[in-house]
Order: structure tokens, then sequence, then C-alpha cells
């Protein structure tokens, strides 16, 4: 065991190109925060992990990856206390408020995670995010050791790939004042701007369900942008996610006119008491990673019958094994599961991958930023098939790291001044509306 034992963690934050992709809050700024973790054995063996790299999730890396100098890369479920004992803070497990004031400061069922839209933030939940970049480089390292993918670490994988959705976002050409790096995707701000994308996606990538990023402009235009992905791809997938931006009414108004259409409506009103009135009067299935996201939010929600859907993500469940946590309570309750994304780099969707592909009750393909990504730290980036991601034997989680990008998205975040170490899409829009402020929910 004493090879399997951790001799050095090494954290590298960087920043990576994003394009300006439009939701609810604002707009992507032109770089995007993550955090690479190198967990390296005293056999010599190094794994890979990823998660968030805003500011305050370094914080929390920091004194973790002290801790773990000395325990063995198997050592999984003594990770949760270590965590918690060395960058734990009780005093913050309530939701946190906002340091940015304005309607950015709401609380209760409102006090959604300005950076992220991804629900309540709590201490818990970032350190959790936090772990899961650890617990993955363990698995990582464990699996390279000792030959071993790490679908194989979990128990074994059910399918041999997993499928993805095209996640379809309202987007400007370039981001505002010249910033940031150009692409080739052009503006999408109606309907067929964004069936054009889609169409794009699909040619591309092969995926055949589709997402489209709402809560950008009133619902009649949304409702539209829908309808036209529905005439264009008949009888396919398609899922609208506005973050919450609705009131109950307006939720349940747009869940009718799309019933015939969705597969599920993501997120539609903001808080467990809305998206349980809105469940209540549709029978259109309800899908979260806004009021779901944490095994304590859970009973309350189940019981209300607030969801049917839940959007894992193994960054703020706490990991890949409790995400296989996360599949057993919801096949318990007979809640759907899928996995949910943020802008993120190749290792991220490898695990994802991994453990997507150990979980039997997988009823919807994943959500997946990673094709909006012109940049990777990977040597090679991975690449979808007709929509989905081949499950390999490698071992670990059979990516390779190329330390030339590494370092160049690297000397990005040390020569960053700080305007882009934290996600702040309302700060990136307020460069094109200089008024602009996070808009309250319930916005229509
Ligand atoms: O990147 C975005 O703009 C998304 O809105 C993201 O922040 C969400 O967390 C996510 O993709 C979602 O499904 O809500
Ligand atoms: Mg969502």
């Amino acid at each position: 065991m004493d090879r399997l034992a951790i001799a050095e963690v090494r954290l590298t934050p960087v920043l990576v190109a994003d394009p300006p992709l439009l939701n609810t809050q604002g707009v992507h700024q032109p770089y995007a925060p993550r955090l690479i973790v190198e967990v390296v054995t005293r056999g010599g063996v190094t794994g890979l992990g990823e998660t968030y790299g805003d500011t305050v999730y370094l914080d929390l890396a920091r004194p973790l990856a002290d801790a773990l100098l000395g325990h063995t890369v198997t050592d999984l479920n003594a990770l949760p206390a270590l965590a918690a004992r060395v960058c734990g803070d009780p005093s913050l497990s309530s939701p946190r408020r906002s340091s940015r004031g304005g309607p950015d400061a709401a609380t209760g069922a409102d006090a959604v995670d300005a950076a992220g839209l991804r629900g309540v933030q709590t201490a818990d939940k970032l350190r959790l995010s936090v772990l899961s970049g650890f617990e993955v480089a363990c698995l990582d390292a464990w699996g390279r050791a000792t030959g071993l993918p790490v679908h194989a670490l979990l128990g074994g994988k059910v399918r041999d790939r997993v499928a993805y959705s095209a996640y379809l976002f309202y987007r400007w050409a370039a981001h505002p004042a010249g910033r940031g790096e150009s692409d080739d995707w052009g503006a999408a701000l109606d309907p067929s701007g964004i069936v054009a994308q889609a169409r794009r996606f699909a040619d591309r990538h092969g995926f055949t369900s589709f997402k489209l990023k709402g809560g950008v402009f009133p619902p009649a235009q949304e409702i539209a942008t829908i309808r036209a992905l529905a005439a264009a791809f008949p009888g396919r997938p398609l899922r609208l996610d506005p973050n919450g931006a609705w009131s109950v009414p307006t939720s349940l108004q747009v869940a009718h006119e799309l019933r015939d259409v969705l597969e599920y409506l993501e997120d539609p009103a903001s808080g467990t008491a809305r998206m349980a009135e809105v469940a209540a009067g549709t029978p259109l299935p309800l899908a979260t990673n806004m009021c779901v996201t944490t095994f304590r939010e859970i009973p309350e929600a189940f019981a209300r019958g607030a969801v049917q859907v839940v959007l894992g993500d193994h960054h703020y469940w706490g990991g890949l094994r409790a995400t296989r946590e996360l599949a057993a309570v919801c096949r318990t309750f007979g809640i759907g599961l899928s996995l949910h994304s943020n802008t993120h780099l190749g290792i991220s969707l490898a695990a994802m991958t991994h453990v997507a592909a150990t979980l039997p009750d997988l009823d919807h393909a994943c959500d997946t930023h990673y094709p909006w990504g012109t940049e990777d730290v990977l040597a090679e980036r991975l690449v979808f098939r007709d929509g989905h991601l081949d499950v390999g034997d490698a071992p670990g989680l059979g990516v390779d790291l190329d330390r030339d990008r590494l370092a160049a998205l690297h000397r990005r975040w040390l020569a960053d001044d700080g305007t882009y170490r934290s996600r702040d899409d309302a700060a990136a829009m307020r460069l094109a509306e200089p008024g602009w402020v996070t808009p309250a929910v319930p916005r229509w």
C-alpha cells in the first residue's frame, strides 16, 4: 500500500477561453476558472482531477492538498471527514449571501449561487466540489497504478458508451470590447440562429437531443425557439432550462404550450416550493440542478413531488462515488437521473463519462459544455461519435495531460488581475449593458 500513498499534490489554477453564452444572470466571461489537481503517489504514478477554479474553491483546495499527503489514494471513504476537518466551517453551512450586493444578495428560496446557477451555495457544497477534484485524481492514480479503468474501480461499467445532448445557448458573436478569443459560431439570438446552432452540433458531434439555455428572453420568444427546434428535429428530445427565472404561472403556461415537444422542463421556477407548485399543475416532468443539489435537499423535494429528474453533478455532489449514491436514492424514489454540466475541460468530461457508464438508470442524455470549448489541458481532446463518448478500458480516466497546454492556461491565470478568477456573468454583462444587475427572480 505504501506505493499508493500520496507523496505530492499539485494544484494548478487555469483560465480557459469561454464563448459569450447568455443566461438569465448575464453572459459568460471570456475566460472561465478551473482547477487542475494532480496527485502523485510514492510509487511515482500521477492521477488527474479537475474542479471549479474560482478563488473561493482554491482557498479550500490548498489546505486539503496539504492534509492529503501520506494518505493512500484508495482511502476515499476518509476524504469527506478529512475535508470537513481541514476546510470545513460549520458556521458557514447555511445559505451564503452574495458579496456582490443588490439583487444578488437574495436569501431563502431565491439565494441562488450567483456565479454558477447551481442552486443555493453552502460551505458544504463548496467543500464537496473541491473534494470531488481530489477524489477523481485519487481514482485516476489508483487505476493507473493497478491497470484498471476508473469505471472498474466504481464497480464496473454497464454500458460501453454514454449519450450526451447538444447544449444550445443564445449567444453573441463576440465578447464585448474586443475581449477574449474569437470563434466562428456567430450570433444566435432568435429561433433561426438556434436551429442553425443545433444543426452544427448535430452534424459535428451527432447529438440527437437538444437543451436550450433559457431565461434570456421573454418566455414567448423561447417558446418560439423550442417550436422551431421541434419543427427542424421532429421527435427529438428537447429541453428548456431558464435557471429558475419564471414565476409559477409563467412556468405552467410554458409547460402547457410545450407539453407535446419537451422531454422535460428544467428548473422553470426557483426553489422547491415553487417547483412543487409547478409540478402539481403539469404532467410534464421537471428536472433540476438547482433545487436538489445536495442530499439534504432530497427529502423535502421528493416528498413534495417537486422534481421528476435530478441532474447530478459529480463536482458538487462530492465525487463519482457520491454520484452513485445519488443514483441509488433516485432509483429508490422512482426519480429519473441525468448529469449536469458547467464550463469544464476534458478531465471532468472523462470523469463524468466513467461514472455515467456505471449507472444502470441513467434515463436521459447527459449535459456537457465541452463542445463549446476550444482549449483543453489534455494531449488529445475527447471526441463525440453519434452524440456519444466511448467508455474506454485504459487505466484510470484514460486521458493524458499536455503539460505545455496546462502551463499556458496557468500563465493566463497568473497574468489575470483578478477580473476572471471568479465567475461573474453579471459583471461580464455590464460591459455591454452598464446598468445590468443580476435579475431578481421570478424575472417573468
Ligand atoms: O453556463 C451556464 O450559463 C449555465 O447556465 C450553467 O451555469 C448552469 O449551471 C447549467 O448549465 C444548468 O443546467 O443550469
Ligand atoms: Mg440547469
